[in-house]
């Protein structure tokens, strides 16, 4: 008898005398009676609606919980869009949200049952006005602009539009040859915003339905201890009734808590899932330390000028603007520009490449906001034709594009970078690393605490005035406040890259802590002739008998300070 689609063959279920769950009802059975009751369920159970009908799912979307992908050569076809884990409905929230019946919310997350469609390069992602080659083109400019951002739409979907990061992903590196291989490892992506971490999990999902797996997203700030366990139980059905993978794609992964990520351990090491974590905060601070051990780390970096510049090219051409080279004048009439010439200046674009501090996000969004603002300021485009020039650019990134995070990695290795500068004496640098702190934002009470601590660590009794600096820095900071305590910080760590070093103090000290750490046994009783005598019963107990008063003796005083088994101790 011919299998219908809904069928599973007896080496998929197993055993006859195996207890199987029904992906669709989730009912324990007999493996033996779930092909018969696959074929009801399913003709209960019709799929998301319209038969046939595929909708989008936007990969980019990031309401929280989980997304699923599921591959075009799913066996049991549409019924892995039914799986009790996904067909509940929510309320709909707009064309490009989830809302059919096969989408529901739980516990705060909103769970999408839709498979992801599986068009070409760079369609993955642009519902509406979309730029893909595929897609209703739209027919000018501010169409072209309008829905997603612009950073959504050009996410690519394949390697080759996937710029720098070469160290991990250049010609025969492990990740490359691995992703080509469709044989991806359990990985953590770190890196800063906009560097490519969510792109990367979006190539890899790609890949994924390639080789059948089952690719699924969990939003760490949004999804609960239950919903992990219910995806995985999911992870386990799919393994064990179809044999299929699961890859999962946590963003922000260092959100989830501990208890979280133990949840995962031991089915990233059986392999029933394979991890894909992205974080922007050091994983050795955020991620458990049994999960990173199951995980290779991939470090992805701030995107290079070079890169950047290719990205951006890359969306004015999409865009159809035009690029004005350095020293070419846009003379244009009536006659020979037409309604689309847009044209953006070759410098623009590399001030722009600059400005963004490698976050691709900031520079494609900053692109596609100065050409709104350009638009809608021009009042007769199709008379004069528009340029995009550096001002314009520089409007559209008004922010500090010092992109310096408060909380998280950049604080600590800015402010590392400052200690080690006053310390190397290097009073330029010094004042650099300060100023990328302050003017992203940091505060300045932090750096002043931190200037107390350097004014004795590093500097000590080679300048004892450098501890009383720090400490009025730390003060007039308190009274004054930003913006014009920055100076008051810069004078001090111009005092302390200055002044003369010593860790004589700094180093005499740790000696200290290290011989209590490692001391055995109980540690040694304050020697009689030190301890205080306020009481008779104390004196009469021998307490500050034979204690020498220095100032009594004109002569130095013979006496021992340390207890007796510590005699002959130094540290300094
Ligand atoms: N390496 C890259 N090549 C081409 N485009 C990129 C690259 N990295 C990022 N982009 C573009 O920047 C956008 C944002 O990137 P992505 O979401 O991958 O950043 P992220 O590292 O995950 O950032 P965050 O930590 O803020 O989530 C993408 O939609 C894409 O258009």
């Amino acid at each position: 008898m011919a299998q219908s689609a809904g069928v599973l063959s007896t080496s998929q279920v197993g055993s006859f005398d195996n207890k199987v769950q029904c992906p669709v009802c989730r009912l324990e059975m007999a493996a033996g009676q779930i092909n018969s009751h696959l074929d009801s369920c399913l003709q209960e159970k019709p799929v998301g609606g319209v038969p046939g009908k595929k909708r989008r799912l936007n990969p980019n979307e990031k309401t929280g919980g989980i997304e699923v992908n599921h591959p075009a050569v799913n066996p049991l076809g549409p019924v892995g869009s039914t799986f009790p884990l996904f067909n509940k409905s929510r309320t709909p929230n707009g064309p490009s949200e989830c809302a059919s019946p096969s989408s529901r919310k739980q516990g705060g997350s909103v769970f999408c049952a839709e498979a992801l469609h599986s068009q070409g390069d760079d369609s993955t992602c642009l519902p509406q006005h979309s730029l893909s080659p595929d897609a209703k083109k739209p027919n000018n400019l501010s169409e072209k602009l309008d829905g997603k951002p612009l950073a959504d739409k050009m996410r690519p979907t394949t390697l080759n539009n996937y710029m720098g990061q070469n160290k991990v992903l250049g010609e025969n590196t492990m990740l490359r040859n691995l992703l080509q291989a469709n044989d991806i490892p359990s990985i953590i992506l770190w890196g800063p915003p906009g560097c490519g971490k969510t792109t990367l999990a979006h190539i890899i999902a790609k890949n994924a339905q390639k080789s059948s797996s089952r690719f699924v997203t969990l939003s760490a700030t949004s999804a609960s201890t239950s919903d992990v366990r219910e995806f995985i139980k999911q992870a386990q059905n799919e393994q064990r009734l179809f044999k299929r993978k699961t890859i999962l794609f946590v963003d922000e992964i260092h959100r989830f808590n501990k208890m979280q990520q133990d949840t995962f351990l031991p089915h990233v090491e059986c392999g029933t899932i394979t991890l894909i974590g992205a974080t922007t905060e050091n994983p050795s601070f955020q991620v458990n330390t049994a999960l990173l051990s199951r995980c290779r780390v991939i470090v992805l970096e701030k995107l290079s000028v070079e890169a950047m510049e290719t990205i951006l090219m890359r969306a004015v051409d999409s865009l159809g603007l035009k690029v004005l080279k350095d020293g070419e004048q846009l003379v244009g009439s009536s006659s020979d520009v037409s309604e689309t010439s847009v044209y953006v200046e070759e410098k623009a674009l590399t001030t722009l490449a600059h400005l963004c501090d490698g976050d691709a996000r900031t520079g494609l969004n900053g692109l596609q906001l100065s050409v709104q603002a350009s638009l809608a300021a021009e009042k007769d485009p199709i008379k004069q034709g528009i340029v995009i020039k550096e001002e314009h650019i520089k409007e559209g990134l008004q922010r500090s594009h010092i992109l310096y995070d408060r909380a998280g990695e950049e604080h600590y290795n800015c402010i590392s970078a400052l200690h080690k500068s006053m310390r190397g004496s290097d009073k330029n640098a010094s004042l650099y690393w300060l100023g990328r702190m302050l003017e992203g934002g940091e505060d300045p009470l932090y750096v002043a605490r931190r200037l107390v601590r350097f004014a004795s660590e590093d500097i000590g009794l080679a300048d004892p005035q450098a501890l009383t600096q720090a400490v009025s820095t730390y003060q007039a900071c308190h009274f004054i406040g930003m913006p014009e305590c920055d100076v008051i910080l810069a004078q001090c760590v111009m005092y302390m890259a200055c002044a003369p070093k010593s860790v004589t103090v700094y180093s005499a000290y740790n000696k200290v802590k290290n011989c209590l750490k490692n001391h055995k046994g109980p540690l040694p009783p304050v020697p009689l002739h030190l301890r205080n005598a306020p009481t008779k019963l104390m004196k009469g107990l021998g307490y500050g008998k034979g204690y020498k008063y220095n100032p009594n003796f004109s002569e130095p005083v013979e006496q021992d300070y340390m207890p007796e088994e510590m005699k002959g101790v130094t540290f300094v």
